[in-house]
């Protein structure tokens, strides 16, 4: 369970969200829409302990029982895709899947095994050493999912997750990514300006509500 506790955000004198309570339970999608600056990046900010110093904040994350908003980033158990994949371009295909791995995942032939059977489900068999700067837009696209899934995170973070990719691309990823958290069973935020990208029967919440 993903679970926001009475989050405040301010800016000075001006509050932009106020006494935002939300649950995600696991394998459900939330989808959070708002205006251009009504705060939906800073809310994922917050959320992975990189809220700007111009913004105070006060309020609880918790996951899978624990609060986790004191913690550093990288022990929040928070995953976040972008709209902008950043795969690593110094680094194979194979190698930008495997950093994501966890560190207990110990031994080079299982961590081998567990990328490629990874590069196997997503349609990308033999990519292993592949350049990701040759990678078509669908294909890094997967793939960066699957670098965000493979780190076995607590919550999932989506930031406008499809707005890069062209009408087919969109839907089509669309699918992944939805089949691939219900799969997983990770509680999911999606944040986004558009309404196509709700899930089928998904949770709709206006940050607005969170406003004065
Ligand atoms: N570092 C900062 N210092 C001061 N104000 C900021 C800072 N970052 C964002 N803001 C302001 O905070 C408000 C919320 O911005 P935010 O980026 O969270 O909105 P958003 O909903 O993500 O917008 P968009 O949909 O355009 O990305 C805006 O009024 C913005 O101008």
């Amino acid at each position: 369970m993903f679970e926001i506790r009475n989050l405040t955000i301010t800016q000075g004198q001006s509050v932009l969200i106020a006494g935002l309570d939300l649950q995600v339970k696991p394998g459900d999608i939330a989808t959070v829409t708002g205006a251009s600056g009504s705060g939906k990046s800073t809310l994922l900010n917050w959320l992975v302990g990189d809220l700007d110093p111009a913004f105070q904040a006060s309020g609880e994350l918790w996951l899978d029982g624990q609060r986790r908003d004191h913690l550093p980033v990288e022990a929040r158990g928070v995953g976040i895709l972008f709209q902008d994949d950043l795969l690593f371009p110094h680094l194979s295909v194979g190698q930008n899947l495997a950093f994501a791995l966890p560190a207990a995942r110990k031994g080079a032939a299982a961590r081998r095994a567990r990328v490629e059977q990874t590069l196997r489900e997503i349609g990308l068999d033999g990519f292993h050493d592949r350049d990701p700067a040759t990678l078509s837009g669908g294909q890094r696209a997967r793939v960066s999912l699957m670098r965000a899934l493979l780190a076995e995170p607590c919550a999932l973070l989506l930031d406008e997750p499809f707005s890069r990719l062209d009408a087919e691309l969109r839907a089509q990823f669309r699918g992944f990514v939805f089949e691939q958290i219900a799969r997983q069973r990770i509680p999911t935020l999606l944040v986004t300006h558009d309404p196509d990208d709700v899930p089928p029967g998904g949770r709709v919440l206006d940050i607005h509500q969170w406003q004065a």
